[in-house]
């Protein structure tokens, strides 16, 4: 896995993985396995099979409408499908009823979305303290960790703004920070520079990977752009539902010898 941060692996092609031996078979984190979801006749999850190992960048890749953005909701217990697991820690997060799926979430999940994520009254020094306020930090450490993820993100200057006063390169960097700085397990981004030019788009996933690593997360990006999957160390395609490819780098190294659904 790389640890460079700013250049992605290929311009426009699935990153490559390496097919790891056994004895280098990755940690899984998640393991989800037959998801199903229809939205009335629309069948957006028509069986999925998917394992996210620890420290991983995962980008999810497909054409629009083909289920990324409810696979990814999935995983990450906002959506509950209509059949298969989704197994974190040993639990199904699935399962979970909806109480505990927002303690899991607020706890262990992290999530950037291409739009409107900040609390528009809110600084961004206070944006990024709210997760830690609501998992219970004092404010006095809240501050503190605030405060350095921000600088970690270069926005040391910029941390009395609101959002409306920002660029929309740094409001995504504010968004990371407020991810990130609960060191959450799994960071999820939908589309994460999907509302930027390509510049800011490039340094906002340079400033993402950066961080993500530094907090040993691993990160999932749901994108339809090449340049962006091309950051991550894997890529997996769906297409009308299913997985039309999966680079391997976990099927591979899985001991029970259970074939992707591809
Ligand atoms: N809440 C919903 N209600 C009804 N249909 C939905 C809902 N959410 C998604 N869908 C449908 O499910 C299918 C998959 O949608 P999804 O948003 O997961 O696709 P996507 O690959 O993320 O698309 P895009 O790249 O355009 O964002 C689409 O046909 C979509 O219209």
């Amino acid at each position: 896995m790389s640890t460079t941060p700013s250049a992605p692996n290929a311009s426009a092609a699935p990153a490559a993985s390496p097919t790891p031996s056994p004895a280098s078979a990755p940690e899984v984190i998640v393991r989800a396995r037959g998801l199903k979801l229809a939205f009335g006749a629309t069948r957006a999850l028509r069986g999925i099979d998917l394992d996210i190992a620890t420290d991983e960048v995962l980008a999810i890749t497909g054409p629009s409408g083909s289920g990324k953005s409810t696979l990814l909701h999935v995983l990450a217990g906002v959506l509950t499908p209509d059949a298969g697991s989704v197994l974190y820690g040993g639990r199904d997060v699935a399962a979970l009823n909806e109480a505990d799926r927002a303690r899991l979430r607020l706890a262990e999940f992290g999530f950037i979305f291409q739009f409107g994520q900040l609390l528009p009254d809110l600084s961004a020094l206070d944006n990024v303290t709210l997760p830690l306020l609501l998992a219970g930090a004092s404010r006095r450490e809240a501050l503190t960790r605030a405060h350095a993820q921000l600088a970690a993100l270069d926005l040391g200057d910029h941390e009395r703004k609101l959002p409306t006063q920002l660029s929309g390169g740094q409001a995504q960097r504010v968004a990371v920070a407020r991810a990130l700085v609960t060191s959450p397990r799994i960071l999820f981004a939908d589309e994460p520079t999907g509302s930027l030019d390509s510049l800011a788009a490039e340094q906002t996933m340079g400033a993402l990977l950066k961080a993500a690593r530094a907090a040993h997360s691993a990160l999932v990006i749901v994108t339809h752009d090449a340049r962006i999957a091309a950051y991550a160390d894997r890529e997996v395609i769906i297409r009308d539902g299913r997985v039309s490819l999966n680079n391997g780098l976990l099927a591979a190294a899985r001991p029970d010898g259970e074939e992707q659904t591809r």
